[in-house]
């Protein structure tokens, strides 16, 4: 058995697991219960009283986290340790939103002033597109941003964007492009003119294959309108960690905004990756963002365990996982702007903890990070939120709601509001069998048939959900919120001992798809791999079936 189920405390967690009543008991023994298991932290409110945990629990969960040296972990990541160990590499996201008179020595190196200089660098950048001061090659403005890039290079900056719509300035559009399937490409150029668009190529290693084709076929595009080679460095501008590449791929270095590679990729929207947001908002609610996060780095570092926001979360999901064998958990949204978070955690979680291999290299005997996934409340509702009521797998849910609208609309608001409180409370406390039998009482169905309908309609309950409050969904509270995930994320990766912050199976597609490429166009037919893989190859050498 590995370290930490030899611990008492998982021992006694196990035991617990077993011996919980229900949820609608803990909530009738116990009034005070609402106010003992919700906290208020960077503009969010967290309300976890809905989940299968008494105080034992909690305190078991928090002396498992104590003997996981979570603090002197969190420690060891915000000081710049190696702490990705596989890749030699300090973990620093959140140097990238650091203030000014901070230190953070990567090498003996302070990096927050490289860190602040990049920040200045992209608000005269922002100041000038915006502005209208930089001209296209007529001597137009730019209108429309077209990002490039691809996983983590492409998502943080896209949600975050989305996120934000009520803050954009209206100057600007902005169009993300990530898949080599051409048609993420050439349906977002019919939608812009060469001569006000500017290409932003976002690649932290500048080595991505989906990211370098889609530069190379949006500059031959460009190149096509009736530009120069000359004007490429009037449209195109990139992000990236390898610097030589972008200037040899042809991108002014002027227009080339360094990161380092200290920043992960799921956690980079902080670094020059975010610039499509600092365009689309202005540089004021940018750092308005990065400030929220901030905020959450803060708490993270200073609140006692039993109290921060990050820690509870992650262990509750260590709980879940470990001793109820849940193997995904859902992020529901109830706002429109936030549609796109799901996806972004599930990123972020899933490349994350994705991983069966412990620090020292000993295989994992217990679960590591669950399936993330979700979406949009109240749609999700009338769908796959009766699996949440009624299936045999159990999802702990996240519901994610901010308390004000932005576009305040009748009765709109309330209606969202009360689905998403309806969904937690039918959650927690289901339906018993007498129940839903004295629902039918007035029916007109046979005695029988009432038995029978009731029984379809027991939800058993006990199903564990988080709500998420703001008061308004701002940049500083957006920042808050996807930091608390990502600490969330390195809470349940220290627990587990693996290195959150590798990917290697990710590595290992990308590099089986160009010996596939390469097979694709030979002028032999593929024999040499196992029969399913020749014959896809060759069926695509055919082009029919
Ligand atoms: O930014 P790039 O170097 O182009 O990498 C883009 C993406 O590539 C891989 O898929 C990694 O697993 C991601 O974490 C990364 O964000």
């Amino acid at each position: 058995m590995s370290r930490v189920t030899n611990t008492p405390e998982w021992q006694k967690l196990k035991e617990y697991s077993n011996n919980l009543p229900h949820m609608r008991e803990l909530f009738a023994t116990d009034s005070a219960r609402f106010n003992k298991m919700s906290l208020k932290a960077c503009g969010l409110f967290l309300d976890y009283s809905k989940n299968r945990v008494n105080e034992a629990v909690l305190s078991a969960l928090f002396g498992l986290a104590q003997q996981a040296q979570l603090p002197a972990r969190i420690k060891a990541m915000f000081a710049g340790d190696i702490i990705n160990t596989t890749e030699k590499r300090a973990v620093l996201h959140t140097a990238l939103r650091a203030p000014k008179g901070a230190v953070v020595e990567v090498d003996g190196v302070n990096v927050v002033p490289e860190v602040h200089a990049t920040l200045d660098k992209i608000e005269s950048f922002v100041a000038s597109i915006t502005s209208g001061e930089w001209r296209g090659y007529t001597g137009k403005a730019i209108t429309d941003i077209v990002s490039i890039g691809i996983g983590g290079s492409f998502l943080g900056p896209k949600i975050a964007t989305q996120a934000l719509r009520p803050y954009w300035t209206g100057k600007l559009n902005c169009h993300f492009v990530a898949n080599v399937d051409a048609t993420s490409l050439v349906e977002k150029l019919k939608l812009v003119d060469p001569e006000t668009t500017l290409f932003l190529m976002s690649s932290k290693s500048f080595g991505t294959q989906e990211t370098l084709t889609n530069t190379l076929s949006a500059r031959d595009w460009f190149l096509q309108s009736g530009a120069t080679q000359a004007d490429v460095a009037k449209h195109f501008a990139a992000v990236t960690s390898n610097v030589a590449k972008a200037t040899e791929f042809g991108i002014d270095e002027a227009n080339i905004f360094p990161m380092w590679d200290w920043v992960g990729g799921r956690y980079s929207l902080w670094s020059a990756i975010g610039l499509p947001i600092a365009l689309m908002v202005g540089m004021d609610n940018y750092r308005a963002l990065l400030a929220g996060a901030r905020e959450m780095d803060e708490h993270f570092t200073s609140a006692p365990l039993a109290e921060n926001m990050p820690v509870i979360m992650g262990m509750l999901s260590v709980w879940y996982g470990n001793f109820f064998n849940a193997q995904s958990h859902v992020v529901l949204t109830y706002d429109h702007y936030l549609r796109g978070l799901p996806a972004y955690f599930q990123q972020l979680d899933m490349e994350s903890n994705g991983k069966s291999v412990m620090l020292e290299g000993e295989t994992v005997d217990f679960s590591t990070g669950p399936v993330i996934w979700g979406g949009e409340g109240t749609n999700g509702q009338h769908a796959y939120h009766q699996l949440l009521h009624q299936g045999t797998a159990l999802i702990p849910a996240d519901f994610i709601m901010p308390l004000q609208s932005h576009n305040p609309l009748g009765e709109h608001h309330a209606q969202l509001a009360s689905n998403c409180f309806g969904q937690t409370q039918a959650l927690m406390q289901g339906r018993t069998f007498e129940e839903a039998l004295a629902e039918l009482a007035s029916s007109k169905l046979a005695e029988e048939e009432k038995t029978l309908i009731a029984r379809h309609k027991v939800m058993d309950g006990n199903k564990p959900s988080n709500t998420l409050l703001m008061d308004k969904l701002t940049p500083a509270t957006l920042g808050a919120l996807i930091a608390l995930y990502e600490h969330r994320t390195f809470v349940q990766g220290v627990i587990w001992d693996i290195n959150s912050f590798d990917q290697w199976g990710v590595e290992l597609g990308k590099t089986l798809g160009n010996d596939v490429l390469a097979r694709l166009g030979a002028d032999k037919a593929a024999t040499e791999l196992d029969s399913s893989s020749n014959a896809l190859i060759n069926l695509f050498r055919q082009g029919h079936i």
